[in-house]
């Protein structure tokens, strides 16, 4: 298992990085349209953001679920006993988002959304027909005009040696969604489970831009892209003191997309959140 380092500009970019997911859960893309500086000034600027007080007067909001989560309430994976060591933001075009912040980050959504839904073009275009005649609409028709497709900013805080034992920055989960694209964070850490248990790291360099498969895609082709497990371990040595920003867009169809016979969008993820305790 190896998760493939496409050239978005490759003749043969559709087809190498379909086989990465579909292998691996993963693919990574080089030389995509994602414009780094903007990436750079986004971490910069939410970094700050989550150093002040003011996140508290964006506490979420547990109907809508946009807003700041705080360390205290953020997820505990599916499975997993204690908190991981984070805090969060959610932003959606239609939700609260600190007016300093707002154009960038509308922005970066806008151009993340647009690259996902080539990319899900890429899915479908290599997804056998076997495969093809489950989706009940093509892909990207799922996610369009959703409102639905959430934008995480996170805030991995440097460690202070009295995180409870076993805690870790992410504890291993799988996405619920379509699919979900991040571009490198400004740390590592980011590891993904191999079909034999074994944990590998997943490539991300600088303007690296990684993809991986939802469980909603996993259920709409029954199982032939494997949503993988994934996590994000702690920093050791020098590391340990250093924050880490990371930036995944969670692609989620409209409410009413079926996904498979047993779920539409909305009844997927309403059994999800309960499992994740934040609904
Ligand atoms: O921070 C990362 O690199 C990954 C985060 C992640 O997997 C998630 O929030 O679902
Ligand atoms: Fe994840």
């Amino acid at each position: 298992m190896q998760v493939q380092v496409v050239d978005y500009r490759a003749d043969d970019a559709a087809q190498k990085f379909v086989e990465s997911l579909r292998n691996t859960g993963f693919g990574v893309l080089t030389n995509h349209p994602i414009q780094q500086a903007l990436v750079d000034k986004i971490y910069q600027d939410w970094y700050t953001f989550f150093t002040h007080e003011e996140k508290k007067d964006f506490a979420f909001d547990p109907e809508k679920q946009d807003g700041y989560f705080a360390p205290e309430i953020s997820e505990t994976a599916k499975g997993h006993t204690k908190k991981d060591i984070k805090e969060y933001y959610h932003v959606y075009p239609w939700g609260r988002i600190p007016e300093q912040l707002k154009t960038d980050i509308l922005n970066y959504y806008t151009m993340a959304s647009d690259l996902a839904s080539e990319l899900l073009d890429w899915v479908e275009q290599y997804s056998p027909p076997e495969v093809t005649k489950l989706y009940s609409e093509s892909l990207s028709n799922m996610i369009m005009d959703t409102p639905n497709t959430l934008l995480r900013i996170l805030h991995y805080p440097p460690l202070k040696g009295t995180e409870e034992p076993g805690a870790i920055r992410a504890a291993a989960h799988e996405d619920i969604n379509l699919l979900t694209i991040l571009p490198a964070a400004n740390e590592p850490g980011l590891q993904v489970q191999a079909q034999d248990g074994e944990w590998l790291d997943v490539p991300a360099d600088f303007g690296h831009l990684i993809v991986n498969i939802g469980d909603m895609l996993q259920e709409a082709s029954q199982g032939y892209f494997p949503s993988t497990s994934h996590r994000v371990i702690n920093p050791t040595g020098e590391n340990a003191t250093k924050s880490r920003i990371s930036l995944p867009l969670f692609l989620h169809p409209r409410n009413e997309v079926v996904l498979s016979e047993k779920h539409t969008h909305a009844s997927y993820l309403l059994e999800r959140l309960k499992e994740l305790g934040v609904k």
